[in-house]
């Protein structure tokens, strides 16, 4: 099947990889320093997928329509990277695969004409360099639209995503947003301490300091009446009781998570964003969290802090110890 892969980083370098792999034409589009090497060099994947090396067609812009799009870029380059393309892929099927809320109403209000889906991914990939990326942690990947039940063609993309990465069609996708978005309250602290994921849960202070945006999270999404979507092993239930444990007690959620991780430091995306002088995507993260919480009338300070946090760190270029994070924060966790 011929697929393009819109933004060969992290994610779409792996979806990229594998999807040749498994036989298909694919096609990606790139720019800069990642175009260069692509075309030199293909892209190298290495780490929890296995070995492999795909020499797939590189672009700056899509010249044929394909017969399914993957947009693979942090969600504040999805409006741009869709628009560049969309002569093309207007008609044909498209799957977002981004963290946020916003990603599959982008491409649907610029591809009227296209079936959107989204797709929420539990890999943690590292784009160590252009061309070259590693899997820090092989976990599955959900595909889904709409809040209703799974229908037959997002089975049907399933499959084919499926033939490369573990794939599975999910049921309420707009709840199982809501619920990636509570697992990406992982992002923040590590883009603003230069920590991996796995060093900031291990840190009491930090780690507190977490699980209260994702307390708050779940608030604010509760909020806003959300049926939160099954991912992993969280569900509507479990993450409104957990919203409501004891601050101490609640710690076990990103304990659970940091297990199921691994050793192999993950980074995250958003700090490795940082790590490339880059705008990060966190607007669209803990920013949503405040963004949904005024729409709802509720505070989310701890969301508010973390946002801020990340941007003066994205206009500094220097992280924060984790000291001068709790000062921060302190007064807001003895008022949580
Ligand atoms: N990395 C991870 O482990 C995970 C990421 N996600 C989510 O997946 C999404 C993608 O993240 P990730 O793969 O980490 O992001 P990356 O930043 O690694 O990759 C995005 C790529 O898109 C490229 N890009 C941006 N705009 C354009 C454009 N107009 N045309 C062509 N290419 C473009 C970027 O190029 P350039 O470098 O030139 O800017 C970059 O290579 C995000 O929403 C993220 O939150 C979800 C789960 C895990
Ligand atoms: C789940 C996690 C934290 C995996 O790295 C992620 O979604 C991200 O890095 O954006």
């Amino acid at each position: 099947m011929r697929i393009a892969v819109i933004g060969a980083g992290a994610l779409g370098g792996t979806f990229a990889t594998l999807l040749t792999r498994a036989g298909h034409e694919v096609t990606v589009t790139a720019r800069g320093a990642g175009l260069a090497a692509i075309r030199a060099d293909g892209i190298r994947l290495r780490g929890g997928f296995g070995e492999a090396h795909a020499r797939p067609a590189v672009l700056e812009r899509l010249v044929e329509r394909p017969e399914l799009t993957l947009v693979c870029t942090k969600a504040q380059d999805a409006e741009a990277a869709i628009g560049e393309n969309a002569v093309m892929i207007n008609g044909s099927p498209v799957i977002v695969v981004q963290n946020g809320l916003d990603g599959v109403q982008t491409a649907k209000r610029l591809l009227p004409h296209s079936e959107c889906f989204g797709a929420l991914s539990i890999i943690a990939a590292n784009y160590t360099e252009p061309g070259q990326v590693t899997v820090t942690t092989a976990a599955p990947t959900y595909l889904g639209r709409g809040d209703g039940p799974i229908d037959q063609e997002t089975r049907r993309w399933q499959r084919v995503l499926n033939e490369a990465v573990p794939t599975r069609a999910i049921e309420n996708f707009i709840g199982a947003q809501w619920t990636k978005l509570i697992v990406n309250m992982l992002n923040a602290l590590p883009a603003i301490t230069g920590l991996s994921v796995q060093q900031v849960i291990a840190h009491p202070g930090l780690r507190r300091v977490m699980t209260a945006s994702m307390r708050e999270a779940v608030r604010v999404g509760a909020g806003r009446n959300v049926r939160f979507g099954a991912l992993q092993s969280l569900s509507n239930r479990s993450l409104r009781v957990f919203a409501r444990l004891p601050l101490w007690a609640g710690q076990i959620l990103p304990l659970r998570m940091r297990r199921r991780m691994g050793a192999v430091p993950n980074r995250g995306s958003t700090l490795q964003s940082i790590t490339r002088g880059q705008r990060t995507e966190i607007d669209f993260l803990n920013g949503a969290i405040v963004r949904e919480a005024t729409a709802a009338g509720l505070p989310a300070p701890i969301n508010t802090l973390l946002t801020a946090l990340v941007h003066e760190v994205e206009r500094s270029g220097a992280f924060l110890t984790p000291a001068a994070v709790l000062t921060r924060a302190d007064v807001l966790l003895h008022a949580e």
